[in-house]
């Protein structure tokens, strides 16, 4: 016979691929910037499945406990699957060997570049703008290359010594010696491409990254589109089974509104300084110093009081009570990152096979989730 699937559903496995032809659609609208080394890309989107983990386990835990054994242990098989998958399609867990994701760009004529000079200026000596796509990322990989050309340095040939000398003249933005030499940029470029490739089998896109050079030329299905349709699957999927327990918890907690308002409302109507009276000495008329004194110190502390109690009432309520809050705020966070990607980076087809690759285990993995 066969299954309904829920409204629920529909929303669970149309998220992703509704969002990829959205975003497609407003890039072609739309012309915008996105930051590669910013810190919400870099300690929250580059370690998704860090805090998809955590977030995910952590809910599961309030809503469920682990007391129903058969309950977790359904849990953690597809936790185990998911992350199996991610870990052989996005990292190099076996040593030597690559990662799904990096086979697929290799087999497809895609190598680690090093063409650190413009093979143009032949007399300018220009370091390649297409090398790297920002001037500090070109900075930090010439000094990773750098390093490693120097470490390289008992290399018999005498090309390994021309190259390093180069490229440190270039960084101490001394020019006059490359132009003495008796190289093209371009033949330098192949040397140090050479070299680096005869030293190491440089087969993943870590690798090649550790060493400064640029990965391109081959289909490289997008590592952001795999893993955030991975993490929202998982988040959206395993909220299916805690759903209707959390909404209720967060219904229960209604009081915790009043009590905030009433901290929020004390804050706002202490007496500070101007608003406070002080009493006049009968003597000489002059205001009472103590009651300065008090009115300069107490607003201060009682309103450090309140946000504590403010503060401490959000964590509880956020963090112990409903944790739920934070699941729904990551899965946004990664809906917002999956749309800059689509919009930003890759070509339609390599986020469409980052999407296809984690699409179709999410989907097998939360068909049949009761
Ligand atoms: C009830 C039974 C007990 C439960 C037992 C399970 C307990 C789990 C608790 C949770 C602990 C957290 C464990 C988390 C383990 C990790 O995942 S750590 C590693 C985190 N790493 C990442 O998140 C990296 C993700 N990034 C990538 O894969 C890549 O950067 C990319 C996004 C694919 C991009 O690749 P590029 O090549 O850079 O393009
Ligand atoms: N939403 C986003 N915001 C910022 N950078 C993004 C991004 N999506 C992809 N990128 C960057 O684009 C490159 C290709 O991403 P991917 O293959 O993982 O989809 C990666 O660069 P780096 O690997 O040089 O950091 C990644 O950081």
């Amino acid at each position: 016979m066969r299954r309904k699937i829920s409204g629920y559903q529909i929303f669970l496995f149309s998220l992703c691929p509704v969002t990829l032809v959205f975003g497609h659609i407003l890039s072609y609208w739309l012309n915008i910037d996105a930051d590669k080394d910013g810190w919400f890309n870099v300690y929250f989107v580059k370690r998704g499945w860090f805090w998809t983990s955590v977030v995910g386990w952590w809910c599961f835990i309030r809503y469920r406990g682990l007391q129903q054994v058969g309950s977790w242990k359904k849990v953690l098989l597809r936790y185990v699957v998911l992350t199996a998958w991610w870990l052989f399609f996005t990292q190099s867990i076996i040593s030597g060997a690559a990662p799904i994701m990096d086979i697929v760009f290799t087999l497809t004529g895609g190598r680690c570049n090093f063409d650190v000079f413009d093979p143009n200026e032949i007399l300018q000596w220009k370091l390649n703008e297409k090398f790297h796509d920002t001037v500090n990322r070109r900075q930090r990989s010439l000094a990773k290359l750098y390093n490693v050309l120097k470490d390289l340095k008992d290399d018999p040939t005498n090309m390994v010594k021309h190259a390093l000398s180069r490229i440190e003249s270039w960084v101490s933005e001394n020019k006059d010696q490359l132009m003495e030499g008796n190289y093209t940029p371009g033949q330098l470029n192949e040397y140090i491409d050479e070299i680096l490739h005869r030293w190491r089998k440089i087969n993943s896109s870590n690798i090649c990254q550790s060493l400064g050079g640029q990965w391109i030329g081959g289909h490289d299905p997008s590592g952001h589109i795999f893993l955030i349709t991975l993490m929202s699957m998982f988040l959206l999927g395993e909220l299916q089974a805690i759903g209707k327990r959390a909404w209720r918890a967060l219904w229960k907690d209604k009081a915790v509104f009043e009590e905030l308002r009433a901290h929020c409302i004390k804050i706002l109507t202490l007496k500070t300084l101007w608003g406070i009276r002080t009493r006049r000495s009968p003597v000489n008329n002059v205001g009472d110093v103590r009651d300065v004194l008090r009115a300069l110190v107490k607003p201060p502390l009682e309103s450090a009081r309140e946000v504590y109690y403010i503060v401490t009432l959000l964590v509880k309520y956020v963090f112990w009570n409903n944790p739920v809050i934070l699941l729904v705020v990551l899965v946004g966070m990664w809906w917002w990152s999956f749309l800059i990607t689509t919009i930003v980076f890759h070509t339609l087809w390599e986020q469409l096979s980052g999407l296809i690759c984690a699409y179709i285990v999410a989907t097998l993995v939360y068909l049949n989730i009761n």
